[in-house]
């Protein structure tokens, strides 16, 4: 498997979805925006599961046994706050046991000429010894907000795979999480824009995915 992999780069529907969110007359409407980004978590997740192990069954029909192959992994979602919420209930509803967690983050207040930096606060983690762990948020800008969460979750468990899972990445954000996720992952992304402005944003990007979601946080 490559360690990232684009899926807007095979023509599906899933380019529709993406056209929307991006759209700044579609944005006007944050349910639908909410409702793209639950969408687009549903073809990220059927493609994660591709790459997952599958074990052996036999389910009883009305008429006879049939021998069926289902996800042999325990799969958590964890989802970085605010933004990831529509996603990762994407996500959720195709990986429908999975158990799932929450992690705070925010860029702190913007100082002239430095660097980006990221604060993570509210952080509710089961336990991920073992497990798949999917972690989830719709924007790779700087890929601090990535580095920093795994960072944290792995002071409490680690988990045998992780994957990465994004809407819009920047080429920059890759190239950091490549230098400093500090275990092996693979990155789920549906597109890779061209590139970050000066103020961190992925250009063309959407702009603001939490406040497009959500609203904007004053
Ligand atoms: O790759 P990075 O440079 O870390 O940037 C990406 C982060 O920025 C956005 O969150 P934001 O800080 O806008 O918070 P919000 O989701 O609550 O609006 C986005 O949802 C990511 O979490």
């Amino acid at each position: 498997m490559k360690p990232t992999i684009v899926l807007n780069e095979t023509p599906s529907v899933l380019n529709n979805y993406l056209a929307e969110i991006r759209s700044v007359e579609i944005q006007k409407d944050s349910m639908r925006f909410r409702q793209n980004l639950r969408r687009i978590g549903w073809i990220t997740a059927q493609e994660i599961s591709k790459a997952m192990a599958f074990e052996q069954k036999t389910v009883t029909t009305p008429l006879a046994e049939a021998h069926v192959h289902t996800v042999a992994e325990d799969v958590v979602i964890i989802s970085i706050l605010r933004a990831a919420i529509p996603f990762g209930e994407g996500l959720l509803d195709v990986f429908d046991k999975a158990e799932s967690g929450f992690v705070g983050a925010w860029r702190e207040e913007e100082i002239e000429g430095e660097e980006v930096r990221v604060s993570l606060g509210y952080t509710a983690l089961p336990d991920l010894t073992g497990k798949t762990l999917i972690l989830a948020d719709p924007m790779l800008a700087t890929g601090k907000s990535l580095v920093k969460t795994v960072n944290q979750i792995l002071k409490s468990s680690t988990p045998s795979k992780l994957h990465l899972a994004t809407v819009i990445s920047a080429p920059e954000g890759i190239s950091y999480i490549s230098k400093n996720m500090p275990m092996a992952f693979q990155l789920w992304t549906s597109a890779i824009d061209e590139k970050l402005n000066e103020k961190a944003y992925i250009v063309p990007g959407l702009g603001d995915a939490g406040d497009l979601a959500f609203g904007q946080k004053k």
